[in-house]
């Protein structure tokens, strides 16, 4: 395969400000090429060099977004990207940045309105509008793409899209999962987000991990043998936010937090360093120390198309921080190119492959030509009088042992020689010859008439003649001296099954109708050969009680006596699955009724966070700040009003949250009630099939199976009850918004909540309460 090296250099940097209400250029400016931005020394900033002329540090970017919208961003940075991927390069789009200052906004955009969606959902429909592009013309082209959704700590790996918990010990057990269209990416997206680890006190979703969405894009010719033209990843990197101890932007960050975010840009950096720097050997991806650098893997080369989008701010607090990004943007700007190998003659490979199969495809076609006229020639036409003797004459010779094989020429002639031989069976076993003939040879064209003995004497009726009469007895006597030699030769003649296929057919249908006995024993047979339980189960008539009350753990073998139970003690059964419906019921309004009040306890909890950590300290720096340290009589301080207010309102909001505690304790005891009364319905139900089948067939069930009801999963019902809210979201929104993606990108939007709910559900469960 021919193949160009091209010296190209892939990296772009950008930068994307923070917006604020009142914005201050002081610190920092933009040159109108919105490309070159300068920041001010910060040692100019100390107190003594106050009246200095100011002097900037400049950093040249590729372009810097300040006030730009979503789709700008995303226009600019995805330039050429679509054309790369399909050529089959690697891809890493990465957001980082100081916490808070835009990062998840510029991925993913998901928590926020259609319009602000970000990169990642903008991409998935330009991704597959190029799969389209790529299929539409040619109908041998194939492309797949698969996803893999990661978050990544200091050194865990967590699966984001398995459900909660999803830590996985190895890269190599990543889920990757083929997905046909946008709205399965959107889906497992919004999930994914869901199951992120948030931080519990920051007044947005701040991400303490950094996240990967990854799509594997592979195209194949599928006329070609070896057909994968080309396969590639584009990586959506949202690192974690880097900051500072005690900077204002982080205060619900806790240190390790914070360290987990520098630390990620720290190796990340020097990794960068080290790709940078002239070294001969390419560094190896065992050497990686980093998960997220292990993961990206040889995608992180400067041979892959990279685009990096820093984010910064420019207050005064946040210089230190915002002139590291800019370094760091620089030193990745600044990567030598690296030589990269494009396919270029795809085309003249398929062609050159495709004469050789289109000459390939030229002989299979004359052989399957002959293969078809010997197999499928029709008796009558294609065996001659002469042709059937022969075969007659052979198969004789071979039964009496004069030759050892037996040479037929097609289809035809083998199912000829196998009558001729079922004949002298019969002939052996003294039945009338007569009547034996095959009702085939009946057809043969009158010049047989000569020697077939059927025809003949069918002949005899309507001709007079002598010397045909004559014939038919010379014939007959031929046939039964050759029945005389051949019945001692027939004793020694074994035939194999495995080349008479029909033989080995019919024997296996005597078999079947001789293996009948009771009812329910044939059904075990029957049934235990069968392969699985599933397939089973796709068979069994599907009503809604049955999927409901006929569970997985009865046994399919027990499929036909379920059913005779059903109808023989329908009343029973139907008294179980009301109960059973009504309860699951209850279990589903409960479950809703438990996520709301547990989601108000959040709340809550999240408002007492914030007296304790934001006003009450405020309040104390404002009384500092202004002497007012008044004390009682016994030297206690005495609180200024602002602070006793925000007591106040904490203390409201502490009972409040004791109040909360005690409604949702209440609902999950409900819920677990309802589902008690499931499971033992479900028990019931089996045991009264137990008792059934001991009555009618004096079998039981299996012991352990009475006993031990599965565990009725508590997801599965609310897992119905997810879709069911999708089918109301969707239904609700068809009749409110008119844009067909806008539509979609909205209504996933609840499963990001749900997956919350479910990790904090799970994290609860497996939790000790904790008192106020
Ligand atoms: N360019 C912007 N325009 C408007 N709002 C913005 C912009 N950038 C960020 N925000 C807002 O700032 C908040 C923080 O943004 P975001 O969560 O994207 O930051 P982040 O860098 O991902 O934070 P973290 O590091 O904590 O995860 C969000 O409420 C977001 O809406």
């Amino acid at each position: 395969m021919k193949s160009k090296m091209v010296e190209t250099k892939f990296t772009k940097v950008y930068f994307r400000i923070f917006p604020m209400e009142r914005m201050v250029w002081d610190y920092v400016k933009i040159l109108d090429d919105h490309k070159t931005i300068y920041i001010r020394c910060l040692q100019e900033l100390a107190k003594s060099k106050e009246n200095v002329i100011p002097t900037f540090w400049t950093f040249q970017t590729d372009q810097v977004f300040y006030n730009n919208s979503q789709k700008e961003v995303y226009d600019s940075v995805i330039t050429d990207v679509l054309d790369n991927i399909s050529q089959g390069q690697d891809v890493i789009i990465t957001a980082y940045g100081q916490t808070g200052t835009g990062k998840s906004l510029t991925i993913s955009g998901l928590h926020h309105s259609y319009e602000d969606r970000g990169i990642l959902p903008r991409l998935i429909p330009d991704l597959f509008r190029m799969k389209k592009t790529a299929t539409a013309t040619r109908n041998d082209i194939k492309m797949c793409i698969q996803v893999s959704f990661v978050e990544i700590s200091r050194s865990t790996i967590v699966d984001l899209l398995k459900p909660y918990p999803n830590l996985e010990n190895s890269l190599k057990n990543i889920s990757k999962i083929k997905v046909r269209n946008e709205d399965e990416v959107y889906k497992l997206i919004f999930r994914g987000e869901g199951r992120k680890e948030y931080s519990e006190n920051s007044p947005y979703p701040s991400h303490l991990c950094s996240s990967i969405c990854t799509f594997y894009i592979t195209t194949r010719n599928v006329a070609m043998q070896n057909n994968q033209l080309s396969q590639c990843k584009l990586h959506i990197v949202d690192l974690a936010g880097t900051d500072t101890m005690g900077n204002f932007s982080c205060f619900f960050k806790n240190p390790h937090e914070i360290g987990r975010g520098n630390l990620a840009k720290t190796q990340l950096e020097q990794f960068f360093l080290v790709l940078s720097a002239d070294i001969p050997e390419q560094i190896k991806v065992k050497y990686r120390l980093n998960p997220i650098i292990q993961y990206l893997g040889t995608s992180l080369s400067n041979s892959s198309v990279l685009r990096f989008i820093g984010h910064i701010r420019v207050e005064r607090e946040d210089l230190l921080l915002t002139i590291s990004m800019l370094r760091f943007g620089e030193l990745i700007g600044g990567l030598k190119a690296s030589k990269y190998e494009i396919k270029t003659d795809n085309n003249e490979v398929s062609l050159e492959k495709m004469h050789q199969l289109q000459e390939e495809l030229k002989t299979f076609k004359i052989e399957n030509k002959y293969n078809s006229i010997l197999m499928h020639q029709d008796l009558a036409r294609s065996l001659n009088e002469e042709r059937f003797a022969h075969v007659q004459r052979t198969v004789n010779e071979y039964l009496q042992n004069k030759i050892t094989e037996l040479t037929l020429l097609n289809v035809c002639e083998a199912n000829i020689a196998l009558e001729i031989l079922k004949l002298m069976c019969k002939k052996c076993e003294g039945e009338k010859v007569k009547d034996a003939f095959p009702a085939k040879l009946k057809k043969l064209p009158s010049s047989s008439n000569k020697i077939h003995p059927k025809s003949s004497r069918g002949s005899t009726k309507t001709s007079s003649t002598s010397t045909v009469t004559n014939k038919i007895n010379e014939e007959k006597e031929k046939e039964r001296m050759n029945m005389a030699k051949s019945r001692s030769a027939l004793s020694s003649v074994k035939i194999s099954r495995d080349t008479v296929p029909s033989l080995r057919d019919s024997s296996s249908k005597t078999r079947s109708k001789t293996s009948s006995t009771s009812l329910l024993r044939r059904s075990l047979t029957e049934r235990r050969k069968s392969q699985s339980s599933a397939s089973n189960r796709e068979s069994r008539p599907k009503s809604k009680s049955d999927s409901v009350l006929m569970p997985d753990e009865i046994p399919p073998e027990y499929g036909e006596a379920w059913g005779l139970y059903m109808k023989e003690k329908i009343e029973e059964y139907r008294n179980f699955v009301e109960l059973y419906e009504r309860n699951e019921l209850d279990a589903k309004t409960s479950y809703k009724l438990y996520l709301t009040e547990l989601d108000n306890l959040r709340q809550i909890k999240t408002q007492i966070d914030k007296f304790k950590k934001i006003f009450l300290h405020q309040a104390k720096m404002t009384r500092e700040f202004q002497n007012m340290d008044l004390r009682d009589e016994h030297g206690e301080l005495i609180p200024s009003e602002f602070e006793r207010c925000c007591l106040e309102e904490m203390r409201k909001a502490e009972r409040e949250h004791a109040d909360k505690q005690e409604v949702v304790l209440r609902s999950q005891s409900e819920l677990k009630m309802y589902i008690n009364i499931c499971k033992q319905v479900k028990r019931e139900l089996k045991e009264n099939f137990d008792q059934y089948c001991r009555e009618k067939y004096q079998m039981p069930l299996i012991e352990s199976l009475v006993d031990d009801v599965t565990m009725l999963n508590i997801e599965d019902i609310f897992e119905e009850a997810e879709e069911e809210e999708l089918k109301e979201t969707k239904a609700d929104n068809v009749k409110t918004v008119e844009n067909k993606e806008m539509k979609e990108f909205e209504r996933f939007k609840f499963l990001t909540a749900n997956e919350k709910r479910k990790r904090k559900l799970y994290q609860m469960k497996h939790k000790e309460w904790i008192w106020y």
